[in-house]
């Protein structure tokens, strides 16, 4: 078992950091703050990001960037999506070996619409990797933190970078699958924040069970649709980075994102709500960049377009709630599940 560095010391960092120490890695869980690592190695605890866990003693915390990379085998980025190119650089500058490149991290770039891999590539020096893995799925910190069953994908363009992540994190509670469809898999897990928004907003406007399910099954119709005209695997999306993280993540009650589409819905601002949730909720950037790129191609995203519409634009959620149940009748199926079709009659 080798050196591994978990940069990001959030609730995700900190929940995969403890998967390895499991695994009987030397984990380095990296943070920016120094007094966050100071604390988190006296007390064994990360009380803002995974109140009443205990950090098994051996997992040590960093501060020192060029400390927590040194010899390790592989470095996992657990950070916000718009920390990825700026912790990118810094490790570029300090890192001096070849290493497994992993990221856990579910975003889209505004304006760029690049994939975490995609800016990771940029920033990060080629001779210091080989082909990026993005770790993904239905998987909340605070059940993968006590140990209850998980399931997620290791997907990267390489099957051996692949099946390295997988080697790294597959224990008896989580289940490490393998994948090569990096960008299904990187955009699956970033556009179901959108949705969750979406179904945090139903509930707290006091809409039920058929709302929520309604939401999910044309929110997953919409992922699949920008997904694949930016490349993916259609049946990407009918995995559990896909329909798996979508559903954990609308119905969880530790889901960032729904708890913040539901203050919304209850009348709260976005700032007051990012102010009050201490943690990212990525499906706000993750809208507008999703927003931007379905105009830009002429995409349609319904769902998505109705939430940035009222995360950006003051727009009233029962008002879009009206629009979208009145929208122009359709067929329900589409391109997607011709795709979907042509690929199970094969
Ligand atoms: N939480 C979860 O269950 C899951 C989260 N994810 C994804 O993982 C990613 C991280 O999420 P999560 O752990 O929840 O986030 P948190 O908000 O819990 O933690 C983010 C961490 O990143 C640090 N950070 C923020 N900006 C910077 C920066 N510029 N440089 C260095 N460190 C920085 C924060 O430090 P500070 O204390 O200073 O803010 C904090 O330690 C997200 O993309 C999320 O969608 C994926 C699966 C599950
Ligand atoms: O991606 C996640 C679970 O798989 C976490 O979602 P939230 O950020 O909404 O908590």
């Amino acid at each position: 078992m080798g050196k591994v560095a978990v940069l990001g010391a959030g609730s995700w960092g900190t929940a995969l950091a403890m998967v390895l120490h499991d695994n009987g890695h030397d984990v380095r869980l990296w943070t920016h703050i120094e007094s966050h690592a100071k604390e988190m190695n006296e007390t064994h605890t990360n009380n803002n990001y995974l109140p009443g866990v205990t950090i098994p003693a051996g997992l040590q915390a960093y501060h020192d960037l060029s400390d927590a990379v040194e010899q390790v085998s592989a470095i996992i980025f657990v950070l916000p999506t718009t920390a990825i190119r700026s912790v990118c650089k810094q490790v570029g500058a300090v890192l001096k070996h070849k290493v497994t490149m992993i990221h856990g991290t579910k975003g889209i770039e505004p304006v760029t619409f690049k994939r975490i891999s995609e800016m990771m590539e940029e920033e990060l020096p080629r001779e210091l990797f080989e082909e990026i893995v993005v770790l993904s799925g239905p998987s909340h910190a605070e059940e993968v933190s006590i140990k209850q069953p998980t399931t997620v994908t290791a997907a990267s363009r390489s099957k051996v970078a692949a099946k390295r992540a997988q080697d790294l994190f597959m224990n008896q509670h989580f289940r490490v699958y393998t994948g090569t469809d990096l960008i299904g898999v990187e955009l699956g897990g970033s556009l179901k924040n959108i949705i969750a928004l979406g179904a945090g907003i139903s509930d707290g406007l006091g809409y039920g069970d058929n709302a929520k399910a309604a939401l999910v099954t044309r929110g997953l119709t919409e992922i699949a649709r920008l997904g694949t005209a930016m490349g993916a695997d259609p049946l990407t999306f009918v995995g559990l980075t896909g329909v798996g993280d979508l559903i954990v993540t609308c119905t969880s009650v530790h889901s960032r994102n729904w708890k913040a589409g539901n203050l919304l819905a209850k009348g709260h601002t976005l700032d007051s709500v990012l102010d009050q949730m201490g943690m990212v909720v990525e499906g706000v950037r993750t809208a507008q960049a999703a927003y931007q790129l379905a105009e830009a191609k002429g995409i349609q995203m319904p769902i998505t377009t109705g939430i940035y519409h009222i995360l950006f634009e003051s727009a009233e959620p029962r008002d879009v709630v009206d629009q979208l149940m009145t929208r122009m009748r359709r067929q329900e199926t589409d391109e997607v599940h011709a795709m979907l079709k042509e690929h199970y009659q094969d």
